[in-house]
């Protein structure tokens, strides 16, 4: 375990992924690179699955796609047996590619278009959650011209601030996701929703935020579904059958993030739900989570080769890559933090501290600052850990770089699941003004 990250050093000494040595992986395929240990995203899957196995619980455990969504991870996700959260037409189409069934596939977003309402409803996707009151009005439009019916569950934001970056919570009030729980928009919400004749209207979700250390903040979540939910039996005699918590299970990024077992969390929302729905008095209902960044997020390493130094003494040493921003947005939005070794003597001695720099036009454009290194020259190798989360899902073209490859690897086997972008990929929807 290097630095408490998942991953071993080889018998040349070099870092190992999914049992290939990554300077063979940078060499063959180029930097920058994301490389997958698909043994660790089993093993995160199976954590969440088979603590719902052990407790006897109904569950449901739903990959976040928007977490990392491409054709071989999806497939990844199918063989672990788990449903699938898609929120674009654009994830749904690479689940539907992937092969993946289209009943355990939920549909997500707060601007859902027609086009993708349609083509949810067109596949016959498990479940749609309806975020808002134009989403109810299109389902039900579409539903009715298609003369179908479809399972929704309603997101409610219940007013929960979780500790994390305020860009990725979103069970606060003030929030551009849901139907509040405290401004009656959830109760308008249900008077639409539970008599609607095309529209099976399953039960609850909530999503409190992302990158999340603590239990409690779950436990909280589910106890003011059940407030709700309460009124609603009272007044309706409403019993749900699904509850979906949502994602947001934090990991370690640095040697400082102390994240829990992805265990705890299940049987703290299990317990209470369990709880809960004795002193209701209702069957405890199916429990549905979304799971992400605890899926991927530490199962990748994305490797750059080392170019250009700047010093200034007195003040700081940069060291530039050939990627930045561009293969990883989070550093710039979210002053995101990470750690990187050498990778090929990634346990060498560490002599100074340097910042390295991202190669974008962005002064922003900082991967890491103040990491400890060892001696290292141009043509080295930095591999960056954790990037397997809203990294290549967030990758872009800034600056008219393609974006890099993707390779997964697993028990000493490799292989290319996404090729890196060419410049003719880059400039292949472009058109002349002139001719
Ligand atoms: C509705 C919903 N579900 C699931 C997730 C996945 O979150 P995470 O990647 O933190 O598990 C998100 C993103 O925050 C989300 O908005
Ligand atoms: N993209 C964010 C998380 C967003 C979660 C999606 N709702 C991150 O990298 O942390």
């Amino acid at each position: 375990m290097l630095h408490k990250h998942p991953f071993e050093v080889n018998a040349s000494g070099h870092l190992e992924i999914g049992g290939i040595d990554a300077m063979e992986l940078a060499q063959k395929y180029g930097t920058p690179l994301y490389v997958y240990d698909v043994g660790i995203i089993r093993r995160n899957a199976r954590a969440f699955v088979e603590t719902f196995e052990r407790l006897g619980a109904k569950a449901q455990v739903a990959y976040a796609s928007k977490a990392f969504s491409a054709v071989a991870m999806v497939e990844v996700a199918k063989q672990e047996k788990l449903s699938l959260d898609v929120v674009s037409e654009g994830e749904l189409y690479t689940a539907i590619q992937a092969g993946f069934p289209t009943e355990k596939i939920h549909l997500h977003g707060n601007n859902k278009s027609r086009a993708e309402l349609e083509m949810a409803i067109e596949k016959e996707i498990g479940c749609i959650v309806v975020d808002n009151f134009y989403d109810i009005e299109l389902i039900g439009e579409i539903l009715e011209k298609e003369d179908k019916q479809i399972d929704v569950l309603m997101r409610v934001t219940p007013g929960i601030e979780s500790k994390t970056h305020k860009y990725i919570m979103t069970g606060n009030e003030d929030s551009k996701f849901g139907f509040n729980l405290a401004n009656g928009q959830a109760d308008q919400g249900f008077n639409l929703l539970h008599n609607h004749t095309r529209i099976r209207f399953k039960g609850i979700h909530c999503h409190i935020g992302s990158q999340i250390f603590e239990t409690d903040r779950f436990v909280v979540a589910v106890d003011a579904l059940f407030k709700q939910l309460e009124k609603w039996k009272e007044a309706h005699g409403f019993v749900p059958e699904v509850l979906n918590l949502g994602g947001g299970f934090g990991i370690r990024y640095t040697s400082n993030d102390e994240p829990l077992p992805y265990e705890h969390y299940v049987e703290s929302i299990y317990a209470e739900v369990v709880k809960q729905s004795e002193k209701l008095d209702i069957p405890v209902p199916e429990i549905w989570i979304e799971p992400g960044r605890s899926i991927v997020g530490n199962a990748a390493i994305t490797l750059y080769t080392i170019g250009s130094f700047k010093d200034i003494p007195g003040i700081r040493e940069y060291v530039s890559i050939d990627g930045g921003m561009s293969d990883n947005l989070r550093p710039a939005l979210y002053e995101a933090k990470y750690e990187a070794v050498i990778a090929d003597r990634p346990e060498a001695k560490q002599e100074k501290t340097v910042s390295i720099a991202g190669k974008c036009c962005e002064s922003g454009d900082m991967l890491i600052w103040d990491l400890p290194v060892p001696e290292i020259n141009p043509g080295d190798i930095l591999a960056v850990f954790a990037t397997g989360a809203y990294g290549y899902s967030m990758a872009n073209n800034y600056n008219r770089f393609g974006r890099p490859a993707v390779v997964f690897a697993e028990n000493g086997k490799e292989k290319l699941v996404i090729k890196r972008e060419t410049y003719e990929d880059v400039v292949k929807n472009d058109l002349s003004y002139l001719s």
